[in-house]
């Protein structure tokens, strides 16, 4: 799968993931949503869960902008969006906090979702907490694997909401 960003440049670049990862080599950068190739659009807005019947896509986007900033309207571009179920960032920004990960996080769940665990662990490998992302969401990634489709995910992922409002 490969790896790229829309990349806005309004947040602040000595912490910006997506620009480590270019630097790696491991995504790729583009300043306009016309630059950016058709894919799967990782949009915290989208309307579907995004799940393992998304595996036929070959390109993964995320936009990179600041959280103040990821409003609807900012995610229009060409391609397939999709948000992703519950996940629980491991950044020291946002630790904790579910569905608000960073875009190396959001390219790591997809990954795993999407049957690319390896890859997943090449660019989280790049980041000191990047391990904890995949420890503190280790049961999550595994089932939403396991699922055929988006509906399937958002089953697994109601689990979790629900033991969170127990709590
Ligand atoms: C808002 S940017 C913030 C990036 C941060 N500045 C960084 O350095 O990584 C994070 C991006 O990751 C993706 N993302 C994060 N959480 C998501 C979710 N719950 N569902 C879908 N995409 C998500 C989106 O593409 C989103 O725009």
């Amino acid at each position: 799968m490969d790896l790229h960003v829309r990349y806005e440049g309004d947040d602040d670049p000595k912490k910006c993931t997506a620009r480590k990862l270019a630097r790696f080599d491991m995504a790729e950068l583009h300043r306009s949503a016309r630059a950016t190739p058709f894919g799967l659009v990782l949009n915290p807005h989208a309307d579907t869960a995004l799940s393992p019947a998304d595996a036929e896509y070959e390109t993964l986007v995320a936009l990179d902008c600041s959280w103040e900033t990821a409003g609807r309207a900012m995610f229009e571009m060409a391609g397939e969006h999709r948000a992703l179920p519950f996940l629980v960032a491991a950044n020291p920004v946002n630790y904790g906090k579910p569905f608000q990960l960073n875009t190396v996080e959001a390219f790591a769940g997809a990954l795993c979702i999407l049957g690319e665990r390896e890859h997943a662990e090449r660019v989280l490998s790049k980041f000191t907490w990047g391990h904890t992302f995949l420890e503190l969401n280790e049961e999550p990634l595994r089932r939403y694997a396991e699922c055929a489709d988006s509906s399937a995910v958002v089953d697994v992922q109601q689990e979790y909401l629900d033991a969170g409002e127990d709590a």
